[in-house]
């Protein structure tokens, strides 16, 4: 009779931050596992033979071995076992070179203990029961730099997902406001996948009049339609072989959704006017910036396409929902622009960064990129002060436009004024803006949880001027 061996799993933890290893060996340590703790891959390594783990939580950034090479060495001593790389540097190459590295899970810190806590047990029970799924590299993957900025949370789950689908050839839909990054994100994903080598076909559905949409998308032969002088190859089979971008897809005409289902479901269509089916080997990806169930309930959007297209979904966050990365896309776009344009870089002053987070930029990444495009070529100095913003942005808007809260308060402050002032009383403005400042400077303190730097974020001032105004204010007493 064979004697079942019932094995603890070992569970390695590796990080050179101490904080980290320690809150996730408290956290384990009611969990039937050995946990092993280590400051290094290097020591880790040495201990395979002794303690060969079921898991491993690594660190990317470490000293002596970054957490990728570590995955690799330990993938060379037995693949199955599950890594899950944390990092609190993420970007979208690591992202995607965990999973092409056949990383387990992508943490990105901080990161809650729960749900690392629960990846954990995900991947020991993955190793007991065998598998690990692998994920094939692209040729072009590792060349590729993809300048996509996001260090803000909301960004890193973007990666996180793109990492994951990247090598699949499945739909995928992506949401976001005007500007976000869509077409960057859909370029992501082409330039990831397998397909890489193939063409990269993008199409604005809402940019083509109606009637031409149909030969743009599927081409016709000549004589098709009056005008229709000549053959013409449309765009899905000019993205045979690689991916086909079709931005705006919420205004596709119906008709044309049902075309669109049918090449999606057969892998073939006709060219308009055209007789014999055409084979065409494309994945898909969608952009939108509308609510696609509202277009399904207002009849407007296929209920069918919808779920065909919706297989994974991206959503891309409005820039004011990831403020920190407003430096960073500064930043960055500061030195392309100059280079592009053959000038002098540009700084921005600290109150102009801080200013910049502040705004709610409607246009998104594409309105941040061209202020940086105007500021190279108008800003009179190396640093760019708040005066040399250009003036729609110095000047503050009018109450009704950047006020999206419905609360109207003009026309209580017009009234107020009035009032004052049929008083017989002078000095208006000296009264009302330190009333005015102090409303404003307590709010920003109350939602930044008296955090100052944030509250002048929050403000749009710098931390000094917060520092004066609330000591001429005597808030400080
Ligand atoms: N995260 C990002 N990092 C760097 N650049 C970005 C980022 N997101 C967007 N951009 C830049 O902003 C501009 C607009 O991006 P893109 O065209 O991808 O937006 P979109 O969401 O597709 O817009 P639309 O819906 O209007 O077509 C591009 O120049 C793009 O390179």
């Amino acid at each position: 009779m064979s004697e079942e061996l019932e094995i603890t799993p070992v569970v390695w933890i590796v990080d050179d931050d101490a904080s980290i290893r320690w809150v996730l060996e408290a956290a384990l340590e009611d969990k039937p596992y050995v946990v092993k703790v280590f400051d290094s891959p290097l020591t880790a390594l040495k201990s395979f033979d002794e303690f060969p783990p079921s898991a491993v939580l690594s660190d990317v950034r470490m000293p002596d071995m970054d957490g990728l090479t570590f995955m690799e060495a330990i993938h060379e001593k037995d693949k199955q076992i599950p890594v899950i790389i944390m990092t609190a540097h993420a970007d979208l190459d690591t992202a995607v070179k965990s999973y092409q590295s056949r990383a387990f899970e992508y943490l990105p810190k901080p990161f809650d203990i729960d749900e690392a806590i629960s990846l954990i047990e995900r991947a020991i029970k993955r190793h007991l029961s065998g598998g690990v799924t692998r994920i094939r590299r692209s040729r072009r993957a590792s060349k590729q730099p993809l300048n996509i900025i996001g260090a803000a949370p909301a960004m890193q789950e973007v990666f996180r997902i793109l990492g994951r689908v990247s090598q699949l050839d499945v739909t995928v839909l992506i949401n976001g406001e005007t500007g976000t990054g869509k077409e960057l994100v859909a370029q992501a994903l082409h330039e990831l996948s397998p397909r890489s080598e193939g063409p990269f076909v993008a199409l604005n559905t809402a940019a083509i009049p109606r009637e031409l949409l149909e030969s743009e998308l599927f081409g016709h032969e000549k004589g098709a339609f009056t005008g229709a002088h000549s053959q013409r190859i449309g765009r899905f089979e000019q993205a045979d072989g690689g991916t086909l971008f079709l931005d705006e897809i919420g205004d596709m005409p119906v008709d044309l959704q049902t075309r669109l289902l049918r090449v999606l479901n057969d892998g073939s269509f006709y060219r308009v006017g055209g007789r014999n089916p055409i084979n065409t080997n494309v994945r898909i990806v969608a952009a939108t910036h509308q609510n696609m169930e509202q277009l399904v309930r207002d009849g407007r959007f296929r209920e069918d396409l919808l779920y065909r297209l919706n297989i994974i979904r991206i959503k891309v966050p409005a820039l004011r929902e990831r403020r920190e990365d407003i430096p960073l896309l500064v930043r960055f776009y500061m030195e392309l622009e100059a280079k592009a344009l053959g000038l002098e870089e540009k700084q921005l002053s600290k109150e102009v960064e801080n200013f910049l987070s502040s705004l709610p930029w409607p246009g998104n990444v594409r309105q941040l990129r061209s202020l940086c495009t105007w500021l190279t070529i108008m800003a009179p100095d190396k640093t760019v002060y708040l005066e040399d913003l250009p003036l729609e942005l110095q000047d503050p808007p009018s109450v009704s436009e950047c006020d999206q809260s419905g609360d109207d308060w003009e026309q209580p402050l017009k009234r107020w004024a009035d009032k004052f002032l049929s008083s017989g009383r002078e000095g208006l403005h000296t009264v009302a803006e330190p009333i005015m400042e102090k409303v404003l400077i307590e709010a920003a303190l109350k939602a930044s949880g008296n955090h100052r730097q944030k509250a002048a974020v929050l403000l749009g001032w710098g931390r000094n001027t917060l520092t004066r105004k609330t000591q001429a204010l005597g808030m400080d007493d």
